[in-house]
């Protein structure tokens, strides 16, 4: 192998140990399936969770394809929102198991529980967002979020930070 080739392969496993050693899961866009939806492979690294979310009137298919994810799922809260959400069930997806949701389902959250296995998912969400809203358990106070990549097509998304451009 090239040293460039070499590179490569060291830089993919320490993003993969980056990752599972981030703060939160990663979300990593698979194919953008010409604007109709996107395919993304999620890492849980133990003990990740989402928020208590919605998913912006999407379809929302999901497959778990290493590990466990124990999903939530909560009712919406009334108008403004002002006591603890209303849980309506809850179970532990395994592995090759499917699952769906939309809004008029209700809201979800999904963990990996596991202190020593992380997890990986694929989620299809057609039409595609990028922002949802994530909801507070005790209040049921939302608020919106803009969600981001971690990387997109199998290369790292960098933050970029607004720099001042200088003509010359
Ligand atoms: N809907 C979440 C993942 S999940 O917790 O269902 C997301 O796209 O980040
Ligand atoms: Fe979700």
């Amino acid at each position: 192998a090239s040293n460039v080739e070499r590179f490569k392969a060291c830089q993919y496993r320490l993003l993969l140990k980056a990752n599972t050693l981030s703060f939160r899961y990663t979300r990593n866009l698979v194919d953008s399936g010409n604007g109709k939806f996107n395919l993304m492979i999620l890492c849980w690294g133990e003990g990740h969770g989402s928020s208590i979310h919605d998913h912006t009137d999407s379809h929302c298919f999901m497959k778990i394809l290493q590990g466990n994810l124990k999903e939530t799922l909560f009712e919406w809260p009334e108008k403004k929102g002002n006591g603890e959400m209303s849980k309506k069930s809850e179970r532990v997806l395994r592995e090759n198991q499917c699952a769906y949701i939309n809004d008029s389902i209700g809201l979800h959250r999904v963990e990996n529980i596991s202190h020593t296995e992380s997890a990986v998912s694929l989620h299809l969400y057609s039409p595609p967002f990028d922002s949802c809203n994530t909801f507070d358990q005790r209040t049921g106070h939302k608020h919106k979020v803009k969600m981001t990549f971690y990387s997109k097509f199998g290369e790292r998304t960098l933050c970029a930070t607004a720099v001042p451009q200088e003509n010359n």
